[in-house]
């Protein structure tokens, strides 16, 4: 403990989050924070820790020698490793965490090599390191020690403004396997979709509408970020593999009633999908509810109010700026492509996936939704919600000619990662990822900061605050 009475934190592991932690916490008024990185990485940490306040220290024996409460924020497969070699010198009566996005190895790791004496009280933001803090759910795990350690662990990340949740381990996994690994798996998909049909989608008419604009924006942010943290939640979460496994099959069972044209049966299922998971009789379009309440605490009832995304905030968020001379050509390449709706296979099959495996989507994003996840349920909605929208969805599905090569690339992209992840290779999920990040790498830096805006001025849209579309995400 410190002068002030408060714990000595420290941090194993300064990359993307660890270094956001660090920087935030001192900035919200942690005094001391220890940190490490890889012992050959220590000599550049101290360059640029220089000036900050945080003490970088040579590796995790140090840091877990002297600190009250330390943060493991390694790559979830490196966990057992690393909490092998630094656990056993973690202080007496000390508190130990992991950042981790998946947390069976994690929790598998601790009690394995931590000495009895010491408490896990683990932890979870569920965003990224670019987003700000504030108003995110950050996920509190208290699983072995006196109860006043959680306190603690509040009290560390006050200054970060998140929204605390409790939950176990188990259904820490559980949530994120709904919420993230499904996610991930279906913007995967699109992007592995348009690298083997090598359109990038924004210079292509018929990718530019509103709900294309999530579509792109968020698979490049994902595809921008580190390949690691897709791999461990979807193939180190036990209960991840079921869902992304549906997701192939509802999106290949879906692609087999269109191409077969079985167009009662297409329908019947969509229909019936979305009114088991929006509650919206067929045909039927529902009102849009003047109140609403969102709740936070297990066990209660979660009740969340409707995304409702417009056209008009989307389409604030498009990617590219195409020279006249690009946009006649594509206009005349693609005057029908344009104008005719497409399949939203992807969103289709995400309903289905849903209805299928009983997942409540609003309770979820209630609880411990991601930014990303946010988004994506307010697409499917938005063309759920209308029955226009819904049955042109359909009726493309069956009958337009245009986009079934997409569709294919779709279907086969989405069988090829639930494939991927099933075999559990983490060398293979790389290649995979590597290989369409790549492809997309062009555009990064646009997509980051543009989808950064993005689901900044969504989530202050949702949380009713003024939507600023030109104020930087930090
Ligand atoms: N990025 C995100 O959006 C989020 C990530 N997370 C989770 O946070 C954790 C960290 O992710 P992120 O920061 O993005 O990943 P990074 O790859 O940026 O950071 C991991 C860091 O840990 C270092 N490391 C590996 N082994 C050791 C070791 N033995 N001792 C000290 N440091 C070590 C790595 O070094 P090296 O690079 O040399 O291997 C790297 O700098 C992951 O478990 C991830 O799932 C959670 C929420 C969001
Ligand atoms: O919002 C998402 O799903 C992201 O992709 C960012 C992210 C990645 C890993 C996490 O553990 C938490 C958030």
């Amino acid at each position: 403990m410190t002068d002030k009475n408060q714990p000595i934190v420290g941090i194993i592991g300064m990359g993307d989050m660890g270094r956001m932690y660090a920087k935030r916490l001192k900035a919200g008024g942690i005094e001391t924070i220890y940190v490490c990185d890889k012992p050959e990485s220590h000599e550049s940490l101290k360059k640029e820790l220089e000036g900050t306040g945080i003490i970088p220290l040579p590796n995790g024996h140090a840091v877990s020698r002297i600190s009250d409460f330390i943060i493991y924020s390694v790559e979830a497969a490196a966990m057992t490793a690393v909490v092998r070699e630094y656990g056993p010198s973690t202080k007496i009566g000390a508190v130990v965490a992991g950042q981790t996005s998946v947390k069976a190895p994690e929790k598998e790791a601790f009690e394995k090599y931590l000495p009895a004496d010491v408490g896990i009280t683990s932890v979870h933001s569920l965003h990224g390191p670019t987003v700000t803090t504030e108003g995110q759910p950050l996920i509190i795990i208290h699983h072995r020690g006196p109860e006043s350690n959680v306190k603690m662990v509040e009290d560390v990340f006050r200054s970060f403004k998140s929204r605390y949740v409790h939950l176990s381990y188990e259904e820490h996994d559980s949530v994120t396997a709904n919420t993230q690994a499904v996610t991930h798996a279906a913007f995967l998909s699109m992007g592995t979709a348009w690298n083997h049909s090598a359109s990038y989608p924004w210079e292509t008419a018929r990718y530019v509408s509103g709900v294309e604009v999530v579509k792109v924006n968020i698979t490049l942010r994902i595809y921008s970020a580190k390949w690691h943290v897709y791999a461990g939640l979807a193939m180190l979460n036990p209960s991840a593999q079921i869902q992304i496994q549906q997701y192939a099959k509802s999106v290949t069972e879906l692609f087999k009633l269109m191409v077969e044209n079985r167009e009662k049966e297409l329908s019947d299922r969509v229909w019936e999908s979305r009114e088991k998971v929006f509650g919206w009789k067929r045909n039927e379009e529902p009102p849009i509810p003047s109140s609403s309440s969102t709740s936070t605490s297990k066990g209660e009832e979660q009740i969340r109010d409707p995304i409702l995304l417009s056209e008009d905030i989307l389409n604030q968020f498009s990617l590219g700026s195409r020279s006249t001379e690009q946009q006649n050509q594509n206009q005349n390449q693609s005057q029908s492509q344009s104008s005719s709706p497409n399949s939203h296979l992807s969103l289709l099959a995400m309903v289905d996936c849903w209805s299928k495996l009983g997942i409540r989507p609003y309770e979820h994003l209630a609880v411990a939704g991601t930014p990303v996840f946010m988004l994506w349920i307010g697409v499917a909605e938005y063309l759920f919600r209308s029955p226009t929208l819904l049955s042109s969805a359909i009726q493309a599905g069956l009958a337009d000619r245009i986009h079934r090569p997409d569709d294919i690339e779709f279907v086969v992209a989405a069988r090829g990662w639930s494939e991927c992840v099933s075999f559990g290779n983490f060398d293979l999920y790389k290649r995979r990822f590597e290989e369409t990040s790549n492809f997309f790498s062009p555009r990064f830096e646009e997509a980051t900061k543009l989808g950064g805006r993005m689901i900044k001025a969504i989530q202050d849209m949702q949380s009713g605050k003024r939507t600023d579309s030109q104020s930087n995400v930090q």
